[in-house]
């Protein structure tokens, strides 16, 4: 593993100045919109980035955030354990009538919309609404967003709401920016590869006020200026349902640890899963034992071997 050193690419556009601050993991007084706030540009090294990761990392094992997580059917055990492994608590807990005892008390919210319903997404808006109004981070993941109007109609009415962080696959983010149906959608899976959505998510984050972050090949993160790649995580986890998912409350669990910078945190996030990926796959036989392996070292990763495959560039 550890000859498979990745090289360091330049870049510009990083406010160093951010990470530098004291940063208190859960204040109250957090702004959704920050992110929107001009940063003075300076150059920063793609290890730079990769020890920023790691830092995040450790402040997710050391405070544990609640995240809650309305999900679909499919991803809960997989999204549970991903944040477990990781070291965050999560609360898979839905329903209508527990949201107001339940949701004050959370770090950030994963809201996803894969096996949605009516009832599920009035939970999913009063649940959105009661951390809005506590300025509290939250993150959505559009599920074949483009695949019926229902679930459109619903994902353009989320987005309004302002997520903290959209994640989706190439066709999700390209479904949504066109605001149309995609009459070639597969469901849950991406006929696009995420360079493919590159112009569509930064409009996607401009038009939105939200981080964009589309999964793939390359994860791409933007917020409309500036544009990130993450160049990790193996082909395979495309095999294993709700990876996408699951990776999607991961960075709610970093956007809950360092609100003031959705950007950075769904970066960070994207690559420590990706480079857990990678880990994985030097044991795995297949998706199966892929599965294992990932939760086995996202639990397990060390900061030497992180910084020695994290790989992130600016596009
Ligand atoms: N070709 C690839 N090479 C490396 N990593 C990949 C590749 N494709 C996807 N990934 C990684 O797999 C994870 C899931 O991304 P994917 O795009 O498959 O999500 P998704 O389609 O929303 O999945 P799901 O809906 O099943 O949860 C991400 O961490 C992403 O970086
Ligand atoms: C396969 C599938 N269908 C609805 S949700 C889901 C999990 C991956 O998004
Ligand atoms: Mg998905």
């Amino acid at each position: 593993m550890l000859e498979r050193i990745r090289s360091r690419t330049m870049f510009t556009g990083y406010n160093k100045k951010c990470y530098s601050c004291n940063f208190s993991p859960f204040s109250s007084n957090l702004r959704l919109m920050e992110h929107k706030t001009p940063t003075p540009t300076t150059t920063t090294t793609s290890s730079e980035w990769g020890s920023q990761a790691w830092r995040q990392l450790s402040r997710v094992r050391s405070s544990s955030p609640l995240i809650q997580c309305i999900t679909n059917y499919v991803s809960m055990d997989l999204m549970a354990n991903v944040l477990l492994s990781s070291g965050a608590s999560p609360a898979m807990i839905h329903s209508l009538q527990e949201i107001p005892d339940f949701t004050p008390h959370v770090h950030a919210l994963c809201i996803n919309v894969g096996t949605l319903t009516p009832d599920w997404l009035s939970a999913i808006k009063a649940a959105v609404n009661t951390v809005n109004e506590m300025h509290k981070p939250w993150v959505l993941d559009p599920v074949a967003a483009g695949s019926s109007g229902f679930r459109f109609k619903a994902c353009l009415e989320l987005l309004a709401l302002g997520p903290t962080v959209v994640r989706g696959n190439a066709s999700e983010i390209i479904a949504l920016h066109n605001g149309a149906l995609d009459t070639n959608s597969r469901g849950a899976d991406s006929v696009h590869e995420s360079t493919d959505a590159v112009v569509a998510a930064k409009s996607l984050a401009q038009t939105s006020g939200s981080i964009v972050a589309v999964s793939g090949a390359v994860d791409i993160i933007t917020d409309g200026q500036r544009v990130f790649g993450v160049h990790n995580g193996v082909p395979m986890l495309q095999k294993i349902t709700a990876t996408g998912c699951s990776v999607t409350a991961l960075i709610a669990a970093f956007v809950a640890i360092d609100p003031s910078h959705p950007l950075e945190a769904t970066t960070s996030a994207l690559s420590i899963f990706g480079v857990a990926g990678e880990i994985g796959m030097i044991s795995a036989k297949g998706p199966g034992s892929l599965r294992m392996h990932l939760i086995d070292s996202l639990n397990t990763l060390d900061e030497h071997t992180f910084l020695q495959l994290v790989k992130i560039t600016n596009l």
